[in-house]
């Protein structure tokens, strides 16, 4: 059976994402030309964010760290159960370092304040956002940047659980090329 096929709508095309990274990369890049000091530091967030940060990566224009850090809340279901677990943590020493925290969508901001506060702990010098999608309509807590740290995002997202470029139903949907939403007898 094809991926396509449980898909009801597509919110954005693989075409769509890909010219909006560009725009955003265009944008990170203007911002952090001074910052000669550190080379920053993109951080993913294990797994949702693998597609977007490997494409947004390539677009940057000068050098960057890459690494990876895990937090859970969703487990296989469509709810946060608003308390998020620092699973894997970074390997690079991020103190004193400019850190670009990429993520594939921010929700009810749960995962992004708890990974905040623990990169601000491990000394960055500045946090800034880099996510896909946002969906401001369900935001519970507030994302609060560090240092000179700003918030750079794709699109506003409805208030749908969508799936597809990194974003997952129960592990699955990930390598769907394009964001979309799924046929409702999919989610029971
Ligand atoms: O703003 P929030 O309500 O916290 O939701 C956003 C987070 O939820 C998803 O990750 P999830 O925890 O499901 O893990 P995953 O990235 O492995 O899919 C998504 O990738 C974000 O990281
Ligand atoms: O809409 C969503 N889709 C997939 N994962 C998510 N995590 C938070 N919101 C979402
Ligand atoms: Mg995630």
């Amino acid at each position: 059976m094809a991926l396509d096929d449980d898909i009801e709508r597509v919110l954005w095309s693989e075409e769509e994402i890909s010219d909006r990274i560009s725009e955003i990369a265009l944008e990170i890049s203007e911002d952090f030309k001074g910052s000669s000091s550190s080379t920053p530091v993109l951080i993913g967030v294990a797994t949702g964010a693998f597609m977007f940060l490997s494409d947004l990566a390539k677009k940057i224009k000068f050098p960057v760290l890459v690494d990876f850090i895990r937090a859970e809340s969703y487990g296989s279901g469509t709810q946060s159960n608003g308390a998020p677990r620092i699973s894997c943590d970074v390997k690079i020493d991020i103190k004193g370092k400019h850190v670009i925290l990429v993520e594939d969508i921010v929700d009810t901001g749960n995962t992004l304040s708890c990974l905040i506060s623990h990169l601000k702990s491990k000394g960055a010098c500045s946090v800034s956002v880099c996510t896909l999608l946002d969906k401001p309509t369900r935001r519970k807590v507030e994302v609060q940047l560090v240092g000179e740290g700003k918030f750079y995002k794709g699109f506003e997202c409805p208030d749908y659980f969508v799936v597809g470029y990194g974003m997952d139903f129960a592990e699955l949907y990930r390598n769907l090329a394009y964001v979309g939403v799924l046929k409702p007898e999919m989610y029971q």
